[in-house]
């Protein structure tokens, strides 16, 4: 037992597994993070696209006088259209559908059938959104990515969390979002590539999206399931040998014993659905509910998704809005390193304080230059000196985002729920995520229209209430094995009201 790989809250309890990070282990979560990769570039590639002139006038030519009235109107509701939101937002609504398909897949079949699924999904979405005639066929590609997404993101992030030793499990976890960042800044430097091609650039910047799938589906094939997948579907003997070798070590006794005791008793009861309703469950079934949606009301697909449209409203050239969002695409991947590096040193409550902080005051910053340059009736213009300290304002807000909640809204999911209750966990986590990228997705343009500069204002007073909730609610989970998590809620002031005695597992030499 090493103490020092323990909750702080804690005390006592916990393993310390032999084994550590094996090139095998580096491997397939490379490959296994292709999933991230696709996500993010779906997530990165709808922004610019929608600012690109010719996508606009071939399929939603009636935002073309919307955007001369609005220039001697109001330039808040230049872009306010449905269609062209729906767009954005469809993929997120199928993602949301398919990742309660994906947690059965996920469970019955393994991890990489899962991955293999939505490989394929993005590959058939991508080459009808690059063929695209009219606004069916971009909506059907959309759906079809979403689905990619769905599947993508069920497994990846379990994927991950399983082949990690507990050590190291929180920053080989954030990978999928390092993943993820990487395909959004892709994606954004291929729009601003393509935005100068003279036709059909908008195809190149969707279609592109088939080449990550190609080496995801082939990825798949050659990646091995992990022991506790293994386990759950009864392979006792290849999950041992399975788990040697990702390890790297012989001595793995220990840690198979304590997973084999978890999957057992998952079998005991087959319903991880039942299963997260009872009560031991409820810290897991609370935040795999509310960090996804917190982590979404940040308001950060405000960025990904319309970060050019919203540096065009704010009056920046073409050039400039798409170069703007390379800009915090850039900034975006950078702090997920920092995450990285300070996820298993500083632990999950301090990110998410900091990077909680940080945006709160980044909004109330942008919300009032825009305020004070635009004002409530939305005419004017930004000087250069203002637009400047915007977008430096916007990348800070994008750094604190992406060393907190952006890696820890796949992270903590992910290592608060034991196998019984896991593919459950882990779907919830998914579609509340989808659910409110959709609505974000779905609503920004026509909020931005109706709360003008105080939607800024609106997600900072979010950001204040998820820092408080954090602070109050969340234990510090780092370094806690997945197994033995009733444990660190059994020591929390709140949450210990709700965990019987007998759910807290591992340890068992102690017993
Ligand atoms: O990096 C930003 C991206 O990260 C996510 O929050 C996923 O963790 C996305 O919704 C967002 O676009």
């Amino acid at each position: 037992m090493a103490g020092g790989a323990f909750v702080s809250e804690g005390g006592s309890g916990g393993r310390d597994y032999e084994g550590g990070v094996t090139v095998f282990v580096v491997i397939t979560c490379m490959v296994a993070a292709m999933g991230g990769l696709l996500f993010g570039y779906d997530l990165g590639i709808s922004g610019g696209v929608t600012s690109m002139d010719e996508f606009l006038s071939k399929f939603f030519p009636q935002l073309e006088k919307q955007r001369v009235k609005a220039k001697h109107e109001t330039a808040y509701c230049k872009f306010d259209d449905q269609k062209l939101q729906l767009f954005t937002s469809s993929l997120y609504l199928a993602a949301l559908v398919a990742s309660f398909v994906a947690s059965v897949v996920t469970r019955k079949y393994g991890r990489k059938v899962s991955m293999f699924t939505g490989g394929l999904a993005f590959l058939t979405g991508a080459l009808i959104n690059a063929f695209a005639i009219n606004v069916t066929m971009l909506i059907i590609g959309r759906l079809l990515l979403g689905v990619g997404v769905g599947f993508a993101n069920q497994s990846t992030p379990v994927y991950l969390s399983e082949m990690a030793p507990a050590k190291i499990r929180g920053a080989l976890n954030i990978c999928f979002q390092v993943a993820i960042t990487s395909g959004i800044l892709v994606a954004n430097l291929i729009n601003y590539g393509t935005s100068n091609m003279a036709k059909n650039g908008w195809r190149v910047s969707l279609g592109l999206a088939a080449v990550p799938a190609i080496l995801m589906v082939i990825g798949s094939f050659f990646l091995p399931d992990t022991p506790n997948s293994m386990l759950e579907r009864g392979k006792y003997e290849e999950a041992k040998q399975m788990l040697k070798k990702v390890r790297g070590t012989e001595n793995v006794d220990h840690e198979f014993q304590d997973i084999r005791d978890a999957c057992e008793a998952a079998k005991e009861v087959e319903h991880p659905w039942k299963n997260i309703r009872q009560s031991k469950y409820r810290p897991a079934l609370v935040f795999c509910s509310a960090i996804p949606f917190f982590q979404q009301i940040t308001g950060i697909n405000v960025i990904m998704f319309y970060a050019p449209v919203l540096f065009k409203t704010l009056g920046f050239g073409d050039d400039a809005a798409l170069m703007s969002a390379v800009i915090t695409g850039v900034v975006n991947v950078l702090a997920t390193f920092v995450s990285l590096y300070s996820v298993d040193r500083f632990g999950r409550r301090f990110l998410f304080l900091e990077g909680g902080i940080q945006m709160f005051i980044c909004q109330i910053l942008v919300g009032s230059f825009i305020g004070l340059k635009f004002g409530t009736t939305g005419t004017g213009t930004l000087t250069p000196a203002t637009a400047d300290w915007i977008l430096v304002f916007i990348c800070v807000y994008v750094a604190g985002f992406a060393w907190s909640w952006g890696p820890l809204g796949w992270l903590v999911p992910s290592e608060i729920c034991p196998l019984e209750i896991r593919p459950a966990g882990q779907a919830i986590n998914v579609s509340v995520n989808m659910f409110f990228t959709f609505l974000i997705g779905q609503f920004f343009l026509t909020m931005l229209c109706h709360m003008k500069f105080g939607l800024f204002y609106f997600f900072a007073g979010m950001v204040a209430i998820m820092t408080i909730f954090i602070y109050f609610l969340f234990p510090e989970t780092r370094g806690v094995p997945i197994e033995e998590m009733g444990r660190v809620w059994k020591q929390h002031w709140f949450w210990k009201n709700y965990i019987p005695d007998d759910a807290v597992i591992g340890g068992h030499d102690e017993n």
